[in-house]
């Protein structure tokens, strides 16, 4: 059970004076109950990259396969591959747009022909994912709630259509510290309970080595590291290179060294401190 992409490149705007090629032969197996981050500097191509994991970009060449099939045709077993890759995009909660918390999250399930007890379940276990109580909010209009509840009901919008594959896109931009924290939190759980596979992309370098088993590194449109925290935060140029780089790295590489991972000494910093990180990946253990 995997979600495989096959050597692909995507071109925006194609053939006109406007194209630009976004990826570049991108080969990458996900496969089900990982916990894959993607990080990358801003325009590397890592929105373009998971829009393809659930069709909503087509490669110019290549394919993806989720379990065995190509999600671009057009069939019944590429609709069903297509449902098991939930995609949470940046800010979801411009997204909402029914009347009520319960037809908001209840429209995937409708749109999948379950039958009405079937579909309140879903909402139910959604809501609940989410902490936000059945009987106090079915009834209330998402756009008349918080930023962070919106947010949260729009993540139950993807959670009831039951993911095989989560893919979540800055999911905690413009959230509040404990926002987050409960959001990752509750990625985690979901992650573990039901052995679904996550795939997050972000920018934040403390969330990625705290909670992803996988790092993949973009720059300009191609996977640059693909590998577990610790090796990939030990090739840190490459990660800097990638322009997620911030002062002070000659004494964070310093301190790099001194804890036994082997990095270039050009200087150049991660956008979070090393010690952090370091802290984070130990944590893990
Ligand atoms: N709809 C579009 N039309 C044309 N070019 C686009 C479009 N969306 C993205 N691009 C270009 O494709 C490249 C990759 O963009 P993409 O949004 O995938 O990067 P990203 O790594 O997700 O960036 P960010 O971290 O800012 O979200 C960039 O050069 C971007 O300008």
């Amino acid at each position: 059970m995997s979600i495989e992409v096959k050597n692909i490149t995507y071109t925006y705007m194609a053939k006109t004076p406007f194209e630009r090629v976004a990826l570049k032969n991108i080969d990458l197996t996900i496969e089900q109950g990982e916990f894959v981050a993607i990080i990358g500097h801003t325009g590397s191509g890592k929105s373009t990259l998971v829009q393809h994991l659930n069709a909503l970009l087509t490669p110019t060449i290549g394919s993806v396969l989720v379990d065995g099939n190509d999600i671009n045709t057009k069939n019944e077993a590429a609709k069903t591959a297509r449902r098991k890759v939930g995609m949470v995009f940046q800010y979801p909660e411009h997204q909402l747009f029914e009347e009520t918390v319960y037809e908001d999250i209840a429209f995937g399930p409708h749109n999948m022909g379950l039958s009405e007890e079937l579909v309140e379940n879903h909402v139910k276990k959604a809501m609940e994912f989410v902490n936000l109580d059945f009987a106090e909010y079915k009834d209330r209009s998402p756009f008349q709630l918080s930023g962070g509840q919106m947010r949260r009901v729009a993540i139950a919008g993807v959670i009831a259509l039951n993911p095989q594959y989560l893919i979540l896109d800055e999911p905690t931009a413009g959230l509040d510290p404990v926002g987050r924290k409960d959001l990752f939190k509750k990625i985690q759980q979901i992650h573990k309970k039901e052995k679904i596979a996550i795939v997050l992309v972000s920018h934040n370098m403390d969330d990625v080595a705290a909670l992803a088993d996988r790092i993949i590194v973009m720059n300009h449109g191609e996977i640059t590291i693909d590998a577990k925290p610790k090796q990939a935060f030990s090739q840190i140029e490459k990660i800097t290179e990638a322009g997620l780089a911030v002062p002070h790295m000659t004494a964070l590489l310093e301190q790099l060294k001194q804890k036994g991972l082997a990095v270039d000494t050009t200087p150049l910093t991660l956008s979070a401190g090393v010690d952090s990180i370091l802290a984070a990946i130990r944590r893990r253990k």
